[in-house]
């Protein structure tokens, strides 16, 4: 369950929660992440291929310094001076290899930022209690920009609203590239576990139809109706689209966050990292953004 990973009562800043609205207090976004600018960080990349490359290029933006690549091929580097010398790993693998780079970076002594999706169901229970009895450092979200951070908030409100009107089923699309290794995507089960704990009338995600790079549609668009389906297409070199669609007899509603390329995730990592780099244990999106 990816809601294991929420954590309440965390010091917050840049958005405040009051009376379930959504309020940006006075200090603007700039002026808020500056106040969070560590210089001279020194951290490891875990993973170098698309989003490893998108961090390190705005990590050396930021005037941090990057002290140690491991990728694939050279796994044995956990142990060098280099890597134990960071401050913060950042780590973007495969579903497959999330974990045991976690339990690398631990016994290396480097606390870890990661957006790796899809180990959640396998690891994810040893993981909280490796940081929350052990005293481990884990920063995860499936998904760090600010845009998907605004756009839970609106799924959670809106999904409050239509709670009340039965009326309207709820299902959900998410569109990536054709690279992607999980389906559905780690944003996906994410926004359908927040929609699930708001709306009474469904208990349980769904697989639904899976549409491969080549049209070929597999799954299926029958599901009961306390079952919220996830359709999941790939296709092209799309970032990622997600939506949530409530549709009735007489109209629908739909909302969507169409990422236009990886900067916003990227970024969205490196301010975790900063402020990781000064906090301990199992740290979510709602300790750097809260609404
Ligand atoms: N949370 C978020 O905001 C986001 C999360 N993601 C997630 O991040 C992950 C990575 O995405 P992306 O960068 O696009 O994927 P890529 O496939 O481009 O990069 C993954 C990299 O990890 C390397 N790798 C594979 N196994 C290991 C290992 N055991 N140790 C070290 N490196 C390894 C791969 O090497 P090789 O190519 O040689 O196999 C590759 O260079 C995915 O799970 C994706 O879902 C992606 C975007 C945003
Ligand atoms: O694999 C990707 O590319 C992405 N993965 C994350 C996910 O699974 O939600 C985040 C983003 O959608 C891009």
């Amino acid at each position: 369950m990816q809601q294991l990973f929420h954590n309440a009562g965390a010091e917050k800043f840049i958005f405040t929660n009051k009376s379930n609205e959504i309020q940006v207090k006075s200090l603007s976004l700039r002026e808020k992440i500056s106040a969070y600018y560590l210089k001279n960080m020194k951290i490891a990349l875990i993973g170098y291929g698309k989003m490893g490359h998108m961090i390190e290029q705005i990590a050396l933006e930021r005037g941090h310094e990057i002290v140690s690549i491991i990728d694939i091929d050279n796994r044995g580097d956990f142990a060098s001076e280099a890597f134990r010398s960071a401050d913060v790993a950042i780590e973007f693998t495969t579903p497959q290899t999330a974990y045991d780079n976690y339990l690398q970076a631990f016994a290396a002594g480097v606390k870890v930022v990661s957006g790796s999706t899809g180990w959640i169901p396998e690891h994810g229970e040893e993981v909280r209690r490796l940081c929350r009895e052990e005293g481990h450092t884990l920063f995860w979200s499936s998904n760090f920009s600010l845009g998907v951070a605004i756009f839970g908030a609106v799924n959670r409100y809106l999904a409050r609203i239509m709670s009340g009107f039965p009326a309207y089923d709820v299902k959900m699309e998410e569109v990536h590239h054709v690279h992607k290794l999980d389906a559905p995507s780690g944003t996906a089960i994410t926004l359908a576990e927040d929609l699930i704990h708001a709306i009474g009338r469904k208990d349980k995600w769904v697989k639904g139809t899976f549409t491969a790079p080549d049209g070929t549609v597999s799954g299926t668009e029958a599901c009961a109706t306390n079952e919220l389906r996830i359709d999941s297409v790939r296709r092209g070199e799309v970032p990622g689209i997600h939506s949530v669609v409530y549709d009735s007899e007489a109209d629908s509603i739909t909302i969507t966050h169409d990422a236009h390329n990886r900067k916003g995730f990227a970024l969205g990592a490196v301010l975790a990292a900063e402020y990781t780099a000064t906090h301990e244990g199992l740290l979510t999106m709602d300790d750097l953004f809260q609404f």
